[in-house]
């Protein structure tokens, strides 16, 4: 059932409720698990493009966080039988296992092609007990929930207690080169993987951290995650990142982390009609010209315009450019600092699932922070 009164019927799949949030959608033809474990989806409904989901199952090392995220999942055919050597449980089990309700044999063409041209929206699923209601009954309660937009979700995903990822447990044989407070608001497990990759040990921080808790693991470089919900509510870490930004320490954002720096240079974000969600969304490289597939998931975007540098509103931060666009629809998805060793882009280089045009973004802040250590030691 959608906020503006258009429902759809299916089969119960996964568990049996309900489930309300933002009905959005997601174009990725492959990593249906990774999708659905990203906190960045923390309470939306999330469609699939894809017809077919779930041929491959399910298992434990492609999960993204601890656990599925996403509060509800709507999709098309439904694999019966699982076909793959590393699938552990069907997708439908896990999805009951952990309470997640779903919805398949809907046409999945019909509710993006309306999401597209409607905007995303509040949405709910309803099996079993809570379907024996009338059509109006169901929507108030859709109408009832909170909008994403002014929702606060990342410290509701983020982990309680520090931890680290040591790079000798991703296959790095020498001393770590660097060390990084990444700050938790929705990380997914990949992206310290492959900082360690590099030789970069990361220490994981609460959404809660402090600039204290930051410069307690002593930092050569800090990095802020993905995450779900309004960027807009996000005070706390724009206060955070500006205290950091003026310690003089590299920084590095992806996704909601884009969004903070932007805020954090003095612009505002806004709420996409409709986002973007998929492994398959192209993205120019404005310095070298290069076109690059990338995985996203958001829904809001920073205003920042298109033609600079241009001073930040936050002038002490100095120039600032837009360096990476969407060439889908010209929406910022990458801000670069001119005079300060900061950068962001909006979308997923971890590329957990996706294509991995955008590794070169982990190098490049390794060689931000060997810059800053180099200037440091001169
Ligand atoms: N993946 C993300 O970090 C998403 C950021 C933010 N929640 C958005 O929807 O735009």
């Amino acid at each position: 059932m959608l906020e503006d009164g258009r429902s759809f019927r299916g089969r119960s799949y996964g568990a049996t409720g309900t489930a309300l949030g933002e009905a959005v959608f997601a174009t990725g033809m492959t990593g249906y698990q990774e999708t659905i474990t990203d906190p960045s989806y923390a309470r939306q409904l999330v469609v699939q493009t894809a017809p077919h989901i779930g041929n491959t199952g399910t298992n434990t090392d492609d999960a993204e966080s601890r656990r599925i995220w996403v509060a509800g999942y709507i999709v098309r055919d439904a694999a019966r039988r699982p076909s793959n050597w590393r699938s552990e449980r069907t997708l439908d089990e896990e999805l009951e296992a952990q309470g997640v309700v779903g919805i398949s044999g809907v046409d999945t063409r019909a509710v993006t092609r309306h999401l597209r041209e409607r905007g995303a929206m509040k949405a709910g699923i309803f099996s079993g007990e809570s379907a024996a209601r009338t059509d109006a009954e169901l929507l108030a309660e859709v109408r009832v929930q909170e909008s994403m937009a002014g929702a606060r979700l990342a410290e509701e995903v983020s982990i309680d207690a520090a931890y680290t990822v040591e790079p000798s447990a991703h296959g790095w044989d020498k001393e770590p080169l660097f060390t990084v407070a990444a700050l938790d608001l929705g990380i997914k497990s990949m992206t310290p993987v492959r900082f360690a990759e590099r030789g970069v040990r990361v220490h994981v921080l609460p959404a809660s951290a402090t600039l204290a808790d930051v410069q307690a693991v002593n930092p050569d470089g800090v990095f802020m995650s993905n995450g779900p919900g309004d960027p807009a509510t996000a005070d706390d870490q724009v206060k955070l990142l500006r205290d950091v930004l003026d310690t003089g320490v590299p920084f590095f954002g992806i996704c909601f982390g884009n969004q903070i720096l932007g805020r954090a240079l003095g612009f505002g974000t806004y709420k996409l009609p409709y986002g973007h969600r998929g492994i398959n969304q192209p993205v120019l490289d404005r310095r070298t010209g290069k076109v690059e597939i990338t995985s996203q998931n958001h829904g809001f975007a920073v205003d920042a315009p298109l033609d600079g540098p241009v001073t930040a509103p936050e002038a002490r931060f100095g120039q600032v450019e837009v360096s990476h666009i969407s060439l889908n629809d010209n929406v910022v998805e990458g801000l670069a600092c001119l005079d300060i060793p900061a950068f962001s882009v909006q979308y997923h280089p971890e590329a957990a699932a996706g294509p991995h045009d955008s590794a070169y973004l982990f190098d490049r802040f390794v060689d931000l922070m060997a810059a800053s250590k180099n200037k440091e030691s001169n």
